[in-house]
């Protein structure tokens, strides 16, 4: 079995079958998607609880971005992206019609592995999404980016750059920044596609060290290829092989006890 640490450990343990309404920030209900004609998702159903990190692990071309881009609808985007089955947001289908999808977006944010600033100074990049919103007084802007930095851990490096251009920053400060731009909108959910497969192991453990502290606010959800990751930074842990769920459960029991012969196949190295 990989090796977790004692922290991981003392996880709190949710009955992830039995979740309350309240404990539920999300809940896949019989997904199905299909890319043309090739099926990448098999009826995965789950819960994701509230203010805590669940992590999607499994071997390459699994599922896991595509189930993770099901939630905030990315894969609406795809050409020929068929999907059936639900996904409620507290409680509400975002795959319902009258779904505003940019509002959804705007609730659900999303980073990606690679850190993508926009080709702006350090403040604009973190007020971009607000002065979409049509807020324009200074002292607002200033507030939030100051709040949204100092959430996203980077406000000391960058307090005294703030009108810098984005670019100059490093790999790892950039992923902090796109951070920071993701929660100055103040959404419910972010969803983390292999934040930090991009970055140096230094600018890795902060970001990580991150994910832990952003679960006092937002459900995180994260792809990860690296299972110690997983075992850090996540309370939750579902593991997919060929587009199926093969288990869910608490961090600690999918990494020392799994219940699935795939599972165990899986974390011991077997394949992968
Ligand atoms: N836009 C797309 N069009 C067609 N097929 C796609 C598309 N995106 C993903 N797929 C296919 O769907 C399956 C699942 O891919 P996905 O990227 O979700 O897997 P993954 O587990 O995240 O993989 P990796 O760890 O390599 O990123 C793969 O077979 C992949 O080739």
């Amino acid at each position: 079995m990989i090796s977790i640490e004692s922290s991981t450990m003392n996880k709190e343990k949710l009955n992830l079958s039995q979740l309350s309404q309240e404990q539920t920030a999300l809940e896949i209900k019989h997904l199905n998607l299909k890319y043309g004609d090739k099926q990448a998702l098999f009826d995965v159903s789950m819960k994701i609880p509230t203010k805590q990190v669940t992590a999607f692990i499994g071997p390459s071309g699994c599922g896991k971005s595509t189930l993770l881009r099901c939630i905030n609808r990315m894969n609406d985007l795809v050409d020929n992206c068929n999907i059936e089955g639900e996904i409620l947001l507290n409680g509400q289908n975002v795959y319902h019609k009258k779904v505003d999808v940019a509002a959804l977006r705007r609730n659900v944010g999303m980073v990606f592995q690679r850190p993508n600033p926009f080709p702006k100074s350090i403040y604009e990049n973190v007020v971009y999404g607000l002065r979409l919103q049509g807020v324009n007084h200074r002292r607002d802007l200033d507030d939030a980016a100051e709040r949204s930095l100092r959430g996203a851990a980077i406000w000391d490096e960058v307090k005294d750059r703030l009108h810098d251009n984005a670019f100059g920053l490093s790999g790892g400060q950039q992923q902090r920044l796109v951070i920071a731009r993701a929660i100055a909108i103040e959404p419910e959910v972010l969803l983390l596609d292999e934040p930090t497969s991009a970055l140096d192991p230094i600018s890795t453990l902060t970001i990580e060290e991150l994910i832990t502290e952003l679960k006092n606010q937002y459900t995180v959800v994260i792809v990860t290829h690296n299972m110690q990751q997983a075992a850090r930074v996540s309370d939750q842990t579902a593991f997919m092989y060929m587009g199926e769920l093969i288990e869910y459960a608490d961090t600690n029991s999918i990494f020392t006890t799994p219940k699935q012969r795939k599972t165990e196949d899986y974390i011991t190295g077997r394949y992968g």
